[in-house]
């Protein structure tokens, strides 16, 4: 229940939870590693390590760079969870991995899940996952105590509730259509749309996608429980050559301000 007891202890402390995304294995998996590290003492209250894929359908240029350079690299699932296991030893920081449904089919459902248990992972957010199939894998998570992150788009409307009923840890509010990367405008119903989302749902709500600046997070935290960072975080470790005291100085800035 790591995902849960951190929004409630921020709760308590009247703040908000920072969700850094860095992709697993860009450019290796020990940078990775450390980069999680980096992340976690910066003041990300969760992190989110994609698994690389091909055809990856909801991510933008830089993520999507990252993932080729990654795949390039030869990571594969079981290197992952590999890694992730190790980063468990040395961290209670929740771990949620962002992972397109086919990888998961490819590496067989229950192996999945068991696995992520496993290894220590507190969630996953599937972005392909057609709603009419989730039935088994939500089952699945459920018995082995992962926690299902459902994509909330601003087009969902009506089917809002439908899509957050059986799921835990929190909900991940897409802010514009499209795809990940950093944009200046934002959904133009952002608030009340975000609002709505944060009345229908009874477990947290976090907003991401094209969260870029510090003025990106003050503008959205308040309506609701945390803000996620993605494209951003890759390319500072670009810019930076993947230094790690600078990243960790990058998420201070953008999780509390300068
Ligand atoms: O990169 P951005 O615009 O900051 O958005 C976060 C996003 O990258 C991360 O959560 C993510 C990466 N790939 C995804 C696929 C679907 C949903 C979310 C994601």
């Amino acid at each position: 229940m790591r995902i849960k007891d951190t929004f409630e202890a921020l709760k308590v402390k009247e703040k908000k939870a920072f969700i850094g995304y860095l992709t697993a294995g860009d450019p290796d998996l020990n940078k990775t590693e450390s980069f999680v590290y980096a992340l976690e003492k910066g003041g990300a209250d969760i992190i989110e390590l994609g698994i690389p894929f091909s055809d990856p359908l909801a991510d933008g240029p830089t993520i999507q760079e990252a993932g080729q350079r990654a795949l390039q690299a030869g990571v594969t699932v079981d290197k992952i969870l590999n890694t992730t296991r190790r980063i468990r030893s040395n961290t209670n920081v929740p771990l949620v991995y962002m992972v397109y449904y086919n990888t998961i089919l490819i590496y067989g459902l229950e192996k999945f899940v068991k696995c992520c248990d496993e290894v220590g992972i507190d969630g996953i957010i599937v972005p392909d996952l057609p709603y009419e199939e989730r039935d088994v894998l939500l089952d699945l998570l459920e018995r082995y105590g992962i926690d299902f992150i459902p994509l909330i788009a601003p087009t969902s409307k009506d089917r809002i509730k439908k899509v957050i009923e059986g799921c835990s840890g929190f909900v991940y509010c897409v802010s514009s259509l499209g795809v990940t990367g950093g944009r200046s405008n934002f959904y133009g119903d952002i608030i009340p749309y975000l609002r709505s989302v944060k009345e229908l749902s009874d477990i947290p709500v976090a907003v991401g996608f094209g969260i870029s600046k510090r003025e990106d997070v003050e503008q959205l935290e308040n309506e609701v429980d945390g803000v996620i960072v993605g494209s951003a975080i890759i390319r500072k470790i670009q810019e930076t050559d993947g230094d790690t005291v600078a990243l960790e100085s990058y998420i201070k800035e953008l999780s509390e301000g300068a």
